[in-house]
């Protein structure tokens, strides 16, 4: 089928997706200000393009181009549209760079499968919802991750969120069980109790910039599902001051091509290195800790310790548990869950608010919504579920700004998409703005409307047009959890404050790693009520 309509059973209902399982998908196999009114979201290109000249994901060398007459040619991508502009040599570099969301909304109206060059080199934009769900879903066996996500590997290690397969499946096999609905109603408290921190220093028209304040948030919850221990008190510590240089540096090596710069001994290089240094000791020595004690301290690191993993026979049945992961697999994993964890849920927040203030009949449903459900005590598990109105505002700021804009993957064989055929090794991305901006999809999309998530075909969208969350085996393991500390900390917050931007302050789109906003200072306002 070509773009426009998603079909087909439902996934998780946007409402009940913090408790929903996690894996719900089948495997197989000039910037623009957006302040007030403006309908128009452009962002401040940075950091781009990431992928540039990285290695190929499953052998660390550049992937192998097709040959003709004996002869490797540049482009594996002859029969799909070719995006217009293309200048020699740098390709559509400099559109792209100029303004990335942009540029790649406009791919979408020429067709399902569009190509652009990156200097010499082929990416092809998969626009189709029916399409992406094959590329992420049906057909997932015949990609891999594609370019970032082997530096990430490089940098961070074979864990759950740079592996491919089989490791993959494994790590996700042991993994799964941390992310359990059970086990993520578990963390609540911890959320609430850390959140109400963070929340506490704030004083009645003193400024905040509520960017850091909720990356503050995001880590300090992180962290404490992570390592509840009083042991891990001090390691919380050290993570929460290394933890933002070493993605930064992350982000950064992921642009560079080859490893030649990194090695060079800058002072931002020597910089990343020791916080990385800091970091991996202080995980080293938690892991430890954690394993000489044998207790189970109902964290997350805890159920990476004890983990065994029960690998399937031939016939499917269980074989022998054995210790699923060594300590330098628990220590990545425990990178790998910081990184990915963090600052996706923080800039999902800060979206939130910024929304919420420049639309008080929402911000006035939320607060009421709040009142009744909670007359004044702090949130609990079983609250998440009776604000139906918070998880539709939640829902449609994360349409309206998908923290991970972009996902890659790469063709391992070759493999027929739509009207075009894609040779092995080409790069593929899928921009999750495009697709949650489209029109045809989302009518109105720059419009910030909760109640669309009323409509009774809602239920079906998960399955295609809606995946800030990603789909397949690749899904976010986090989104339960996610889901939960996002619930929980707008109930927290909007139970006892306003946030009203400052006068005058301009917010835009800025799409590093993720997609934030580039600065959102906003003055708490005590409520009235
Ligand atoms: C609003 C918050 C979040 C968003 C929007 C988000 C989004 C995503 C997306 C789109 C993917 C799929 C990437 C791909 O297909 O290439 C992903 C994967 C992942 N996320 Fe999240 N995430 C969020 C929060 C979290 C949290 C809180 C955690 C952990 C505590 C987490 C851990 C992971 C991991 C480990 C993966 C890799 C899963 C795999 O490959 O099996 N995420 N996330």
């Amino acid at each position: 089928m070509s773009r426009g309509r998603g079909s087909g059973s439902a996934a998780c209902s946007p409402i009940l997706r913090w408790r929903s399982p996690v894996w719900c998908t089948p495997r197989s196999g000039g910037p623009t200000t957006i302040c007030g009114s403006s309908p128009t979201y452009r962002c401040t290109p940075r950091c781009w393009p990431p992928w540039l000249a990285g290695p190929d994901d499953r052998s660390g060398s550049p992937a192998p181009l097709p040959k003709v007459g004996g002869r490797a040619v540049t482009t594996s991508i002859q029969d799909v549209p070719i995006a217009p502009r293309r200048v020699p040599v740098l390709g559509h570099t400099l559109s792209l760079g100029r303004d990335p969301l942009g540029f790649l909304q406009s791919l979408r109206s020429r067709g399902d499968v569009v190509a652009f060059y990156l200097g010499t080199r082929p990416v092809c934009q998969v626009n189709s919802p029916d399409l992406i769900r094959r590329v992420l879903v049906t057909d997932a066996h015949r990609f891999s991750r594609g370019a970032v996500f082997a530096k990430a590997r490089q940098l961070l290690g074979d864990g759950l969120a740079t592996a491919d397969e089989p490791s993959h499946m494994r790590q996700r096999r042991v993994m799964q069980p941390a992310f359990h609905a059970d086990r993520v109603a578990g963390y609540v408290e911890v959320m609430r109790e850390e959140i109400a921190e963070v929340v506490a220093g704030w004083r009645p028209g003193r400024p905040v910039q509520v960017d850091r304040e909720m990356a503050r948030l995001t880590l300090m919850v992180t962290t404490k599902a992570l390592f509840r221990a009083e042991l891990g008190q001090a390691a919380v510590a050290e993570v929460r001051r290394s933890l933002s240089p070493v993605l930064n540096g992350i982000t950064k090596r992921s642009m560079l091509p080859g490893e030649l710069l990194e090695r060079v001994p800058t002072p931002c290089n020597r910089r990343f290195e020791a916080a990385l240094h800091r970091l991996t000791t202080v995980v080293d020595g938690v892991v430890d800790a954690y394993r000489a004690s044998g207790a189970d301290h109902g964290d997350l690191l805890s159920m990476l310790v004890t983990a065994r993993d029960v690998e399937p026979d031939a016939d499917g049945a269980a074989g022998p548990a054995a210790p699923a992961m060594s300590d330098a697999e628990v220590r990545t994993q425990v990178m790998n869950i910081l990184m990915a964890g963090t600052e996706t849920t923080a800039t999902a927040l800060s979206w939130v608010f910024h929304e919420l203030a420049r639309h008080p009949e929402a911000e006035r449903r939320v607060h009421e919504e709040v009142d009744t459900v909670l007359a004044g005590r702090p949130v609990t598990t079983s609250d998440l579920a009776r604000l139906p109105y918070v998880d539709r505002v939640l829902t449609e700021a994360i349409r309206l700004h998908t923290p991970v804009w972009l996902l890659m993957r790469r063709a391992v064989e070759e493999v027929r998409l739509g009207d075009v055929t894609i040779r092995p090794g080409t790069e593929l991305l899928i921009s999750l703005p495009t697709l949650h901006r489209d029109p045809d999809l989302f009518p109105d999309p720059m419009r910030f409307d909760p109640d669309r998530w009323l409509a009774p075909e809602a239920k079906d969208w998960g399955r295609a047009r809606f995946i800030p969350f990603g789909a397949g085996g690749h899904k976010c393991i986090g989104d339960g959890f996610a889901w939960a500390e996002l619930t929980t900390a707008v109930a927290t917050v909007c139970a006892r404050w306003r946030l009203v931007p400052v006068p005058g302050r301009q917010v835009r789109e800025v799409a590093r790693a993720f997609l934030r906003p580039n600065a959102l200072p906003m003055i708490p306002e005590p409520r009235i009520r």
